[in-house]
């Protein structure tokens, strides 16, 4: 066969697998992707953390008849619900993310992880001795365990049909450790840090294992149709600055190349990458900002102006690792972020006073230099009126889009 048709073959072959699809392509709106790749865009993309939730009516309404896990099973559930907030701020939203939770991989490791009314997760038989190690599984089939988060990537990318990209995510290494140890929410991370101060060596281990099985999920999450990732280290600001540098940061250094060389030996191209390490970058910002992430997202104490400007002493010359696939320009890194949640629940015009703010490089926001995905610095939480979001929403796309134009703000 003539090399011509050969390479015709190949390119026709590529076109038919989704699998080797750039994440760009048949989007209807790439703004997020172009800013998490260091583009400065004609206003800032906005998602929010746990932007499909019980503050919304649709999804309490769905949750009375299914049981939390349930929903994340279900397919066809998952991808309803990460529909929700799309269909309801259409137009407004410029990235959806999967409907999952970041402790689907300590079940898929072996634990029993339940959600309980009113109090959140629960396990009934949590890690107590390094020993109990030991009831992990060896190793973890994630295929096996989580397909059923491929399925649903799938059939929400189908629902989608590229109005805007799908966010495919994990928790951190020590974040999930940490409630694998605590059996669910805590208040001093009492237990879990005693494992990591009287068995430091096993706490590695442990969490080196927790990232292998965090690597795998994420490629896979990808070969499904996940056209960005984030990691969610929610208590990485449980640790002190050097005790994160050892029991988080090496972890999430581990995900961000893991995924980059998994994905480099096969056909599937690589996505941009969040970090989100919630309560750390006071103390480690340029840390993270150089850990191999093409965005750092920012929690509200964090002045985006600041945050900036160490972000760019870090990395003088953009990115520094080895740039694959999506990645390869070296480009600098964007910052993702960052509103107080609590803000929602002052009405709109401290809504809209604190965007403004949040825009403004003036006023210490992120101006209209260097890329910007906007977001809260958190989740937000069940009591937020939808209304007061939409306005959020609204007041980014007008200032974001105000202050792109005024560069001489700076
Ligand atoms: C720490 C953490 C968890 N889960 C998650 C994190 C990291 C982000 C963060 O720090 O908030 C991540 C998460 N959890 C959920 C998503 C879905 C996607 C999204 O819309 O962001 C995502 C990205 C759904 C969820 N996960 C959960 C709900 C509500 C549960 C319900 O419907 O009863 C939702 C919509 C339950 C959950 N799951 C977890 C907790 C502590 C709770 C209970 C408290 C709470 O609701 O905030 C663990």
């Amino acid at each position: 066969m003539s090399r011509a048709i050969l390479t015709h073959l190949n390119s026709f072959a590529k076109k038919s697998n989704p699998e080797c699809r750039r994440p760009e392509e048949g989007l209807q709106n790439d703004l997020i992707l172009r800013a998490a790749r260091g583009e400065e865009t004609e206003r800032a993309p906005v998602w929010v953390m746990r932007q499909a939730g019980r503050y919304l009516p649709e999804f309490r309404q769905l949750r009375e008849k299914h049981e939390f896990f349930e929903c994340c099973r279900t397919p066809a559930l998952a991808a309803e619900i990460t529909m929700q907030p799309i269909r309801r701020y259409a137009g407004l939203l410029d990235a959806a993310i999967i409907f999952s939770d970041i402790l689907v991989i300590p079940q898929a490791m072996g634990l029993v992880v339940e959600m309980l009314p009113q109090k959140g997760p629960h396990f009934p038989d949590p890690l107590v001795e390094p020993s109990d190690v030991e009831r992990l599984r060896k190793k973890v089939d994630v295929e096996k365990e989580l397909g059923y988060v491929y399925e649903a990537i799938r059939q929400t990318r189908r629902l989608l049909d590229g109005q805007v990209p799908l966010i495919g995510f994990c928790g951190a290494p020590w974040t999930l450790m940490a409630y694998m140890i605590e059996g669910g929410g805590s208040r001093g991370f009492e237990k879990a840090k005693k494992w990591l101060f009287k068995h430091p060596e096993q706490s590695k281990e442990l969490l080196e294992r927790i990232a292998d099985v965090c690597i795998d999920f994420l490629v896979g999450q990808v070969k499904a149709g996940a056209q960005l990732l984030q990691v969610f280290d929610s208590w990485a600001g449980e640790l002190s600055p050097s005790d994160f540098r050892t029991f988080s940061l090496p972890y999430l250094r581990q995900i961000a190349s893991g995924v980059r060389d998994a994905l480099s030996r096969t056909s599937t191209p690589c996505v941009p990458l969040i970090c989100f390490a919630k309560g750390a970058l006071g103390h480690s910002l340029p840390e993270v900002a150089k850990s191999g992430y093409d965005v750092v997202a920012l929690d509200w104490l964090v002045e985006p102006s600041v945050a900036r400007r160490v972000v760019e002493l870090a990395n003088p010359g953009g990115n520094s690792y080895k740039g694959l696939g999506a990645n390869e320009a070296g480009h600098k890194i964007a910052l993702q972020g960052n509103m107080d949640p609590s803000i929602l629940y002052a009405g709109k015009e401290a809504i809209e006073r604190e965007v403004e703010k949040m825009c403004r490089a003036r006023k210490g926001g992120f101006g209209g230099q260097g890329a910007w995905i906007a977001n809260l610095g958190h989740g937000i939480t069940p009591g937020v009126d939808p209304e007061d979001l939409r306005h959020f929403l609204k007041c980014i796309h007008k200032y974001s889009r105000e202050v792109a134009g005024q560069k001489d703000e700076e």
